[in-house]
């Protein structure tokens, strides 16, 4: 795993928008061979949706091949209720890029049947040859996506009650009513993450600081399930300074002296990867 450290969440989003804007480009899609991306909704990932809207806008990055899958979407919220993750992915990132509406998928959390949506998702992502890409956001009790603490880390797409703290948490985008908010959400599970080629995780502020030094200096461990990214071979954290208060002085330096040989590992994946080799390099994980 490697841990980046931005000063502020804008940097951050320049860094991870950048990130995927080469992923993508190196790449190459085509409409036989799109790239797959998973995408999170919340506040952390807006900086990053704003960098890429900027590179598309410059002409640099184009989402014309790229199948998006969303990571959750809450159950029982209209689809265009102004907080569904449907109205937040078009209205924050999908409206202004060139991705077809066709080639966006998210979670139907209206769905007739949902434990079949959720089987149908897993089935779509497998359709596609898996997600290259996942980028992630995390609450403040480290689940990613909607996997609350105690989730299975061999969990798939399914139906999830929501934490009491979450509800919480995402009060405030329902004029803080608490009533407002959906109990239950549809989210790919953690095994569903942790399948992906790669998976890239958005850390910001220091409400996320306790969250993040369980998830990296602690074991893997289902209370924070942000944690199993400690099993996957190529995982990266991209934090600003405040999400890192908690964090021990020398995991912070550890991580910030990886960085800098992080161009000659990704040189290394690079090369690997132009001799037909998928496997990620593991010597700096
Ligand atoms: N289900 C979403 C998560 O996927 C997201 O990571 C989290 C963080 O939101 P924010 O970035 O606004 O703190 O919010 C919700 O719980």
């Amino acid at each position: 795993m490697r841990l980046i450290i931005r000063d502020d969440p804008k940097a951050v989003g320049e860094y991870i928008g950048n990130y995927i804007a080469k992923r993508i480009n190196d790449f190459n899609p085509t409409p036989e061979k799109p790239f797959v991306l998973g995408l999170p909704t919340g506040s952390s990932p807006i900086p990053t949706y704003k960098h890429l809207i900027s590179l598309v806008k410059a002409g640099k990055l184009s989402f014309k091949n790229v199948v998006t899958f969303n990571m959750d979407e809450y159950v029982g919220l209209p689809e265009d209720h102004p907080e569904s993750y449907h109205t937040f992915m078009f209205r924050e990132f999908f409206s202004h890029v060139d991705i077809p509406p066709s080639q966006v998928n998210i979670l139907n959390g209206n769905a007739k049947n949902l434990i079949e949506e959720c089987k149908d998702y897993e089935a779509k992502i497998k359709k596609y040859g898996g997600i290259e890409l996942f980028l992630g956001g995390i609450g403040e009790d480290g689940h990613i996506a909607f996997n609350e603490p105690g989730s299975s880390l061999a969990s798939r797409t399914r139906i999830k009650t929501l934490a009491y703290d979450t509800i919480l948490a995402n009060a405030r985008f329902f004029n803080n009513d608490i009533a407002a908010v959906p109990r239950m959400a549809l989210t790919v599970g953690v095994a569903t993450v942790l399948e992906s080629r790669e998976v890239v995780v958005v850390v910001t502020g220091q409400r996320k600081a306790l969250a993040l030094s369980k998830a990296i200096e602690e074991g893997v461990n289902h209370l924070w399930t942000l944690s199993a990214l400690q099993l996957h071979p190529w995982a990266l954290i991209v934090v600003d300074e405040d999400a890192t208060a908690e964090l021990h002085v020398k995991t912070v330096k550890y991580f910030k002296s990886i960085e800098r040989v992080q161009d000659e590992v990704e040189a290394a994946h690079e090369a690997l990867k132009k001799q037909g080799v998928d496997e990620p390099v593991g010597s700096m994980e």
